[in-house]
């Protein structure tokens, strides 16, 4: 296997001398899941970010398959890269079709091309085209608007997938699904992904290797049973935390129910 993105000594210090990111260093192998789990402030958007270059670090060098991010072309850098984010960005005034295929028209690419491609997309993340295609972006639930965007981010055939908590802000059924979708989808495409989560049961569900930051460092980069089976104090505080926020959320909603 070979590097698809490769994290070496990577720093973000702010002007005032605030360190977001300290020396952070690791390697995604092509084809790949990474999920990046960490509390909030930890750096994980950042160090995401730095991959497609909405990010420039202050130290240390980000290489993407591997040539340095830093002086790639960036259209042909983004090109290669597909970006979900949970609000998705969907352009709220063109139809579903359009919005997926968006960098091909951007490309110059024909119509019928466009057109048959954002069919084949939306089918993929299981959407079917008839009943989809022309809807607008507001005639859609949060789930089928996560769907399309991660239709769209697949739209120019990218080797790197980047997901900043797409699924966050849907309830637990519709997660759930969507977790199902995506795991199919990419047991059919070799796609590398790098996930950022809050959800230790996602990472654990989706990723082939597991990073937890903390304070802007690495902590660990781990297989999903290596990393429930870490010894790493930061590591059991981290799945202590969750599954206490779990047992939480399950003692309230019984709460409410009663
Ligand atoms: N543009 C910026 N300028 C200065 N500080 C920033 C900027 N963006 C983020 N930060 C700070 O960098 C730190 C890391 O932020 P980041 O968004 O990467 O964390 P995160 O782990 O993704 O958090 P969350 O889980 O809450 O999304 C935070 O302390 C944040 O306040």
């Amino acid at each position: 296997m070979s590097a698809a993105i490769e994290f070496r000594d990577v720093s973000l210090a702010t002007r005032e001398g605030r360190h977001i990111l300290n020396g952070v260093s690791f390697t995604i192998e092509e084809g790949t899941v990474t999920a990046i789990l960490g509390r909030s402030g930890s750096g994980k958007t950042t160090l995401l970010r730095t991959v497609n270059r909405l990010i420039v670090p202050t130290g240390g060098d980000v290489l993407v398959r591997g040539h340095s991010a830093a002086d790639a072309d960036l259209i042909a850098l983004r090109r290669g890269i597909g970006y979900v984010i949970q609000e998705t960005g969907l352009f709220p005034h063109f139809t579903v079709e359009r919005n997926v295929g968006l960098v091909l028209e951007v490309e110059g690419r024909a119509r019928a091309e466009r057109s048959e491609r954002s069919h084949e997309l939306l089918s993929a993340v299981g959407l079917e085209p008839g009943t989809y295609s022309r809807r607008y972006p507001h005639q859609l639930s949060g789930g089928q608007r996560q769907r399309v965007g991660l239709a769209r981010a697949l739209a120019a055939d990218p080797p790197i997938l980047l997901m900043d908590e797409p699924f966050g802000a849907l309830d637990p059924l519709t997660r759930a699904e969507m977790q199902d979708m995506l795991r199919t989808l990419l047991g059919r495409i070799h796609e590398t992904v790098l996930l950022v989560t809050h959800d230790l049961d996602e990472a654990l569900y989706l990723a082939d290797r597991i990073v937890l930051l903390h304070e802007g460092r690495l902590v660990v980069q781990l297989s999903p049973d290596e990393f429930v089976h870490s010894a790493q104090p930061e590591v059991q505080a981290y799945i202590r935390a969750f599954h206490r926020g779990e047992r939480n959320r399950g003692e309230r909603n019984a709460e409410t129910r009663s």
